[in-house]
């Protein structure tokens, strides 16, 4: 099929660039010229695991050419179906802000009015119940001058891969939702998918409609979100306790009601969806008069563990005019990513106490250079923790976990873990957040 996806993101970059590979001919929309440029180049924009290999396969010079880049919507006119893989960031209040999607919707409407066949729309941002028919449908048929059902068919598709694993998360899903407003758009979203499908071994597809399939979105991160507060929760209560949440979550783990994915307590969740999806979610129930109770101690249990984290350290070390030695910036290991990430809260609560931080990530330190140009950043964990006074584990990265003599050469060996990652050893002060 010929498929059109509008946002060249995390999320864009990967479904185009897997679909390619599923044998259909796929054209990213982006405004960022770099980005459309690296692609038709047969460079991946991001760094996602597989995911130069695959666009080097289809894009570019000796690729299979079923993938390109573009910053002409009218080059979508060609194709059968359009993905709209535009970003929905969070307003000051936390609901969702549309502006972007709406714009996107609008700029698609337009380019479509030239085109006489119909076309199918298939949102998969994460959008809050309602968004697709209500909101952006009717700018879409607007702008084109369609008849919804008839020359336009829509659609909703939520997307639930990991940064860090998305290639392979999307090329292997646990399931495949598709919403859609009519029998005819389901039918071509099914065509779509069905190599998928075929190539993972047949997971479940969920067919439904598309204010179900935006729901199901969000009720999967907040429950995962949610799953990780209840861990901190009782994890906090462990601490208290002297008991260990990572020995308690293991036993958790083996009810089969219960499962162990989830439950590694610590820091808490960041990143560019747990933070933003939860507060639109609750933000959306507001707006309807419900306050969603759990949804906001989830919240405020993930807020509170950076100050728990510092805590532990006050009760060891006065930081005051002391080298500090962060390890791990990234929101989780695998990404360069910072969005949300537990290391700004913890770094903002160590200036505040006036300590001399270095920080060290495998990967991110040039992101968060621009946010903190007046922190040290260290080449290697090791240079890091050379003379410090302390050392905050932020981001559990495999190479922090075979940290061992490096510890000998801090000034104070002592270790305040908020990820489970070092093993407790002589020598060291040893704290754990939650165990
Ligand atoms: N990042 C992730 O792991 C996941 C994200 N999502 C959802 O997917 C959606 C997209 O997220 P990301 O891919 O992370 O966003 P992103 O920020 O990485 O990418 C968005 C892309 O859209 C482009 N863009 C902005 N305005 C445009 C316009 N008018 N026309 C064409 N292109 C335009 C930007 O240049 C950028 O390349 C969000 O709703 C997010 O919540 C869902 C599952 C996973
Ligand atoms: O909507 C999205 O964008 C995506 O959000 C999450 O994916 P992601 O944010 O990439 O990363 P996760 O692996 O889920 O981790 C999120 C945060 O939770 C933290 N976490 C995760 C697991 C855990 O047991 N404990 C824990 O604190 C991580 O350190 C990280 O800060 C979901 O897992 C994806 O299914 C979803 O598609």
């Amino acid at each position: 099929m010929q498929l059109s996806v509008v946002g060249s993101g995390y999320v864009g970059t990967t479904i185009a660039a897997c679909f390619a590979d599923l044998g259909h001919d796929v054209v990213n929309v982006d405004i960022d010229q770099g980005i459309v440029d690296t692609i038709n180049d047969g460079e991946a924009p991001i760094h996602e695991d597989g995911l130069a290999e695959l666009v080097a396969e289809h894009a570019g010079p000796d690729s299979t050419g079923r993938l390109r880049a573009t910053t002409d919507y009218e080059e979508l006119l060609d194709t059968d179906l359009t993905f709209l893989c535009l970003p929905t960031p969070a307003n000051d209040d936390g609901s969702i802000d549309l502006s972007i999607m709406k714009a996107g919707a609008e700029q698609l409407g337009e380019t479509l009015a030239e085109k006489d066949d119909r076309h199918n729309v298939v949102v998969k941002s994460t959008v809050v119940p309602g968004t697709t028919e209500d909101t952006l449908a009717p700018l879409i048929a607007e702008a084109g001058d369609k008849r919804l059902g008839d020359d336009l068919g829509v659609g909703m598709n939520p997307e639930f891969l990991r940064e860090g694993s998305a290639v392979a998360d999307f090329l292997n899903p646990d399931k495949v939702v598709l919403g859609a407003a009519d029998d005819r758009t389901r039918d071509r979203m099914k065509e779509v998918f069905a190599p998928l499908v075929e190539r993972a071994d047949e997971p479940p597809v969920v067919e439904t409609a598309t204010r179900e399939a935006e729901m199901m979105k969000y009720a999967n991160n907040a429950f995962l979100a949610s799953k990780i507060s209840l861990a901190n929760d009782l994890g906090n209560i462990c601490k208290e306790h002297g008991v260990d949440m990572y020995e308690v979550a293991d036993a958790m783990g083996l009810d089969g009601r219960i499962q162990r994915a989830f439950l590694d307590s610590g820091l808490g969740w960041g990143g560019s969806c747990f933070p933003k999806d939860t507060a639109a979610i609750i933000a959306a129930a507001e707006a309807k008069g419900y306050d969603a109770p759990m949804l906001n101690a989830a919240t405020e249990v993930n807020d509170r563990q950076p100050q728990r984290f510092l805590d532990l350290l006050d009760r060891h070390v006065d930081v005051d005019g002391r080298r500090v030695a962060v390890l791990g910036l990234a929101f989780k290991p695998g990404t360069d990513d910072i969005r949300n990430t537990r290391a700004v809260p913890v770094i903002e609560g160590l200036l505040e106490r006036g300590a001399d931080v270095v920080a060290h990530d495998p990967v991110a330190i040039e992101n968060m250079r621009d946010r903190y140009p007046e922190i040290e950043y260290a080449d290697s964990a090791s240079d890091a923790l050379n003379g410090a006074s302390a050392c905050l584990v932020v981001t559990d990265w495999d190479q922090y976990e075979v940290l061992d003599e490096e510890f000998d050469e801090m000034a104070d060996p002592v270790v305040v873990d908020g990820r489970h990652c070092i093993d407790r050893r002589e020598g060291i002060t040893y704290e754990g957040l939650t165990w």
